[in-house]
């Protein structure tokens, strides 16, 4: 029955999708669907007796194979710079940015979350959102300076967690009993996204990562077999993938043995706050309309408002100059 859920979407985005393996995710009247449909992510109680996150849990030399922008076709004023820097990293990886105590210790924290994923139909199908809103494991580890430092290496600008909080870390779940999990073929409305493998191939088939090496508005042209679909090297547990999500269209095929769980964490190049990617309605279409307003308003308000800005950082209401006047 899922299957033909699958193609009937792929068919019905008419951007060839149903030539695909994987159908794609809904744009348009579609995604506005999803939106009115999406159920605000799950807020289940901080887990008790996790472990501790340590910042020696951050591996030395995070560095690995590097893709550039250039390579999927984007042209050099289509890029973003500033600060004596071109934000140009399309991929990064494998890496390996945790010891294997630090991800023993994350396999254990996403293992208890898993009875809070809720499934979804946007993208993918069954996940946690707002993870480090539920484990102060994740939350320090993706607020801890040595893990942001080895990230911001990678990407080539200087990063911090996404402030939209819902999106900022997400886990996928995988299982091969009777259900087909899979991540559609998509772009994510995040810019800078590091995917964790916390499994290896050994403990699972299928469940394969693949990326179009093209431009996101080249995809509609993707065949099944198209040499431009590649493989992402993230075979290993504790492998990482850097990846500048909202210009490379993606897609994770259906787990037919065991199981395969992901850590995916979003990332904001303040420097670059007003070239942020997202949409509000890629963001509805996972997450519901309620529950997209107040992270989009925390997301906006400050880039367009300096006084705003300050406000939510000192957790205060804005007194504005129209204030003043009434
Ligand atoms: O689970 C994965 O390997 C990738 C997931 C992904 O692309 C996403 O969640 O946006
Ligand atoms: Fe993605």
């Amino acid at each position: 029955m899922t299957t033909t859920r699958h193609r009937r979407d792929g068919a019905r985005d008419g951007a060839g999708g149903g030539l695909l393996d994987l159908p794609r995710m809904a744009t348009g009247f579609d995604r506005f669907v999803h939106a009115l449909r999406a159920r605000p992510p799950r807020r289940p109680a901080a887990l008790p007796g996790e472990p501790c996150w340590r910042g020696e849990f951050v591996a030395r030399d995070v560095t690995g194979p590097r893709v550039d922008l250039r390579e999927f076709g984007y042209a050099a004023h289509e890029l973003n710079r500033g600060y004596g820097t071109v934000d140009d990293t399309a991929l990064v990886g494998p890496v390996r940015i945790l010891t294997p105590e630090g991800l023993e210790c994350l396999t254990e924290v996403c293992d208890r979350l898993e009875s809070s994923a809720g499934s979804a139909r946007f993208i993918t199908t069954r996940r946690v959102r707002g993870a480090d809103g539920m484990s102060a494991f994740i939350s320090n580890m993706i607020r801890d300076r040595g893990f942001l430092l080895a990230c911001s290496r990678l990407a080539g600008v200087p990063l911090i967690p996404h402030p939209l909080r819902i999106p900022t870390v997400q886990i996928n779940y995988f299982e091969a009993d009777g259900r087909s999990d899979i991540v559609k073929w998509h772009h994510d409305g995040m810019d800078y996204v590091l995917t964790l493998q916390l499994n290896s191939y050994a403990d699972y088939d299928g469940g394969r990562f693949s990326y179009f090496q093209g431009r996101v508005d080249e995809f509609t042209g993707a065949r099944k077999g198209d040499p431009r679909i590649k493989e992402a090297p993230c075979g290993e547990r504790g492998a990482a993938l850097f990846l500048h999500g909202s210009r490379i269209f993606h897609s994770v095929s259906p787990v037919t043995r065991g199981r395969r769980v992901t850590v995916v964490v979003s990332f904001f190049c303040p420097y670059f706050a007003r070239q942020d990617s997202n949409t509000f309605w890629h963001l509805a279409a996972d997450d519901g309309i309620p529950a997209t307003v107040p992270s989009w308003l925390r997301l906006k308000w400050p880039v367009r408002d300096a006084a705003m800005n300050f406000a939510l950082r000192a957790g205060s209401p804005v007194i504005t100059w129209e204030d003043l006047r009434d």
